[in-house]
């Protein structure tokens, strides 16, 4: 069996009065996609937070690769190789795509990117080839600015990969966009995945885009893990359907 690429062991966090996070515990392996669901308030961006190293946990730990990321800011996660998409694009409107992640490359390879020096020149072939691989070589020489939103979301795949990560961290990857729209990038995402043996861990919450893409999925409801395993196994499971119940989420989309 392959050692997880992603731990999360017992994580805690309070807030005041608020138990955020009780005790949660999961994994994720290389080339699986793990969706992390549940209801408003579940604690799903506090567990996304303590991961990527926004938050502190109050106990537990989060390892990448077998290595503790206690106390290690962000961007040093980032650096070991934890990527991350936003629900609202960070991407430099006024740049061309190319440059978005041209940029991107010269961040994680540490060099100063200047508009004066043959730094914009670098990583021009690198860039092309992230953005064949997300189907947007094509719109290259666009500005950012003028893209439509599902294009802007394979391009901030573009800059994520960039980073060359280990782990892919998602947070409502497909909001915002029409229903054709999200199967499309997270069919993207999941060959992406596969192929780079990435470990993807998503919230999301659209039933559709979770069931028809996740490998395996976690439920959240009140900082506690209520349930794990296969689309089928957490569409049947009592306990989440009690959660859900009234939403009608978890029946699928029926
Ligand atoms: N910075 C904070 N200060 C105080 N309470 C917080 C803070 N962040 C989150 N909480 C509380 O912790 C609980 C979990 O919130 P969290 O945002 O992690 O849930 P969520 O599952 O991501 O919800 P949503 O689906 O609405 O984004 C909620 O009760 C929330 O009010």
């Amino acid at each position: 069996m392959t050692a997880p690429v992603l731990e999360a062991v017992a994580l805690e966090k309070r807030f005041g009065g608020v138990h955020a996070v009780a005790g949660v515990s999961f994994s994720v392996a290389a080339g699986e996609m793990l969706a992390l669901i549940g209801p408003n308030g579940a604690g799903k961006s506090t567990c996304f937070n303590l991961v990527n190293g926004q938050l502190r946990a109050d106990g537990g730990e989060v390892r990448l690769m077998g290595r503790s990321l206690a106390g290690l800011r962000p961007r040093a996660i980032w650096r070991l190789g934890v990527g991350r998409t936003f629900q609202i694009t960070a991407t430099f409107a006024s740049m061309t795509v190319r440059e978005n992640v041209q940029m991107a490359l010269i961040s994680h390879h540490r060099r100063v990117w200047s508009f004066l020096s043959r730094a914009a020149a670098e990583f021009r072939a690198e860039a092309e080839s992230l953005l064949e691989q997300v189907g947007m070589l094509e719109q290259a020489e666009r500005p950012c600015g003028v893209l439509a939103y599902g294009d802007l979301k394979r391009l901030e795949l573009a800059i994520a990969l960039a980073n060359d990560p280990k782990l892919l961290l998602m947070d409502e990857p497909t909001a915002g966009m029409a229903p054709g729209e999200r199967s499309a990038l997270m069919d993207l995402t999941r060959s992406i995945v596969r192929a780079r043996r990435l470990a993807c861990l998503f919230t999301e919450h659209d039933m559709d885009v979770v069931f028809g893409h996740a490998d395996r999925i976690i439920v959240m409801n009140r900082g506690h893990l209520i349930a794990e395993g296969t689309a089928e196994q957490i569409r049947a499971d009592p306990a989440v359907r009690e959660v859900y119940l009234g939403s009608g989420a978890a029946s699928g989309g029926h």
